[in-house]
């Protein structure tokens, strides 16, 4: 038996061995690919490649390409590695434009593939080619001025909920974790606006939509493992799809927008919501017009029309893309404001004199008109991008202008949002708060592609100005009313989950918070 188990032990670990040196071959070859094409890159390391800091969880992937735009800096493009496959990192911010506006349609995909088996995963952000197009053209209308003033009303609902949860902690000068306060109130107004669903998540933190919220945002041993599979070969989302079977999130969301959508025709309830636009898409393949008279006339395009699932797939995806990204833009403002007590007071003045100008009422052109305002979140979007990098693949062979380099059909492309926004060359003094960044003189003096919280290009974000107002009417009903110091639990200097996908500050964001008229 023990000279049995020894000899399958030794036969185990030959294999094994010879697995090992066939993967080192195999990556040693693929190493070779951007010196065989004339580009400059980054030494891989055996495995990871490029990626090792991200492997090993001291940093996001993402952050592994704004410390390769570091090295790259001076020239215009250079090469690293995730795992063996080869990916171009994007440096200079001509370059940049070409690839998101120019010469948009060899670039129009993100090269992240989709398990089309999951009707949840067929939805903006994700889909390529032509059916991204085609979706693109058809959700723009859902996102105009027009459309934007109609939801307004839930966001001032949210808001004030916002303000009157916070009223108890700030009498009694409490610390309060910002950063999961302002992912309940984006919870509740996606819920409402893009699901048709009053969760009160502000009052009720355990309710189910912002269980799955965290869920969907958390991190896990089996995610790594998908990240990795992903990195090395795309095509496994197809394999990890079939071990693991529908995901529970697929099923949850699918069934709420279908009860939804079936409750709304039975009942011929209309709100003025997303659900409501895409109900529209799902019936008549296009949506009323904002003018006069409601109907427009439908062209050819419009014949083609959204099934439950396509609805339930964007109605996700706007939660998806949305909640997160405005919730954390949020809190890294008021994480500024409260170390900048000149800035707070400055922008406190602004909101209060606007105000009054509009008879106390938050109306959307009093937004509009807060310029101030305008420039924190800027500033705030410029220190603490959201998304950190922009993923796009060329779908057919490039060869990149100026140059003799011919990239391959496929090539991953990174923009380095993080690594542009915090270059000394572009923002002096990168980690500094500065609003007046984006006085009209200081933006006239930058390149306009070195600064890209939403993208850009035909591809930029549909939800940007969803995703501004909601943030700015969060701020407005805060700072209206308190006032925010940094507590004993805060951290100057924010560090960064290192498995997280968008940029998210460990440990939350601790803030004292204190009526205004008390301090
Ligand atoms: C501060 C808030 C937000 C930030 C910083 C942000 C950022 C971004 C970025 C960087 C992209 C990729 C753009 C590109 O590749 O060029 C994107 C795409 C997208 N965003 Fe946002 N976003 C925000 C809010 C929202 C909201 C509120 C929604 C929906 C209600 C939304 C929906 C989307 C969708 C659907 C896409 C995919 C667009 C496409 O591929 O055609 N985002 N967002």
């Amino acid at each position: 038996m023990g000279v049995y188990a020894e000899s399958c032990l030794t036969e185990l670990l030959v294999a094994l061995s010879l697995a090992v040196v066939a993967l080192y071959v195999w990556f040693s070859r693929c190493y070779q690919y951007w010196h065989q094409k004339g580009v400059p890159y980054l030494e891989p390391q055996f495995p990871f490649g490029n990626i090792y800091k991200s492997f090993v969880g001291q940093q996001s992937m993402p952050m592994d390409v704004t410390d390769a735009y570091r090295q790259f800096k001076g020239k215009r493009f250079g090469g690293m590695y995730f795992f063996n496959r080869p990916a171009l990192v994007v440096v200079d911010p001509d370059l940049i434009r070409t690839i998101l506006v120019k010469d948009f349609w060899s670039f129009q995909d993100r090269g992240i593939k989709v398990d089309e088996s999951d009707p949840l995963t067929r939805h903006l952000f994700l889909l390529g080619g032509n059916k991204w197009r085609r979706l693109r053209v058809k959700l723009t209308p859902t996102f105009t001025s027009g459309k934007m003033k109609m939801m307004f009303q839930t966001m001032l609902d949210c808001g004030r909920e916002l303000a009157a949860v916070l009223e108890e902690p700030a009498s009694r000068g409490q610390v309060v974790e910002m950063r999961e306060v302002g992912a309940r109130y984006a919870t509740d107004i996606i819920a409402s606006v893009a699901f048709g669903i009053d969760v009160n998540c502000q009052r009720n933190p355990e309710a189910a939509f912002r269980q799955w919220g965290r869920k969907i945002f958390e991190t896990s041993p089996l995610r790594t493992v998908q990240s990795v599979l992903n990195a090395i070969n795309p095509s496994s989302v197809k394999l990890i799809r079939l071990l693991r079977g529908e995901s529970d999130v697929s099923k949850y969301f699918r069934k709420m927008v279908s009860d939804t959508v079936a409750y709304r025709e039975e009942n011929n309830v209309s709100r003025n919501d997303f659900m409501h636009l895409l109900i529209q898409l799902k019936n008549k393949g296009c949506i009323d017009s904002d003018k006069p008279g409601g109907q427009r006339e439908k062209d050819e395009e419009d014949a083609w029309k959204l099934s439950i699932d396509d609805v339930a797939a964007q109605a996700f995806v706007f939660f998806l893309a949305g909640f997160e990204t405005s919730s954390t833009t949020m809190s890294f403002a008021l994480h500024e404001l409260a170390h900048h007590p000149d800035i707070q007071a400055r922008l406190q003045e602004e909101i209060d004199a606007v105000l009054k100008q509009h008879d106390g009422q938050m109306t959307y052109d009093a937004i509009n008109s807060m310029q101030y305002l305008d420039k924190v979140v800027a500033e705030t979007l410029r220190k603490y991008p959201p998304v950190v990098i922009l993923n796009r693949e060329n779908n057919v062979e490039y060869k990149i202008p100026d140059s003799d380099v011919v990239l391959d059909k496929g090539t991953p492309i990174m923009i380095p949002v993080y690594g542009l926004q915090h270059d000394p060359d572009y923002f002096p003094e990168p980690e500094r708060f500065d609003p007046e960044r984006f006085s009209e003189e200081q933006k006239a003096q930058r390149h306009p592609y070195v600064y890209l919280p939403f993208g850009e290009g035909p591809r930029i974000c549909i939800g940007m100005r969803f995703g501004l107002l909601q943030t700015k009417v969060a701020l407005i009903y805060l700072l209206s009313r308190f006032t925010f110091e940094p507590s004993e639990k805060s951290v100057r200097h924010l560090t960064f989950e290192p498995r997280s996908f968008v940029l998210m500050p460990k440990g939350g964001i601790q803030l004292r918070i204190g009526n205004r008229k008390q301090l």
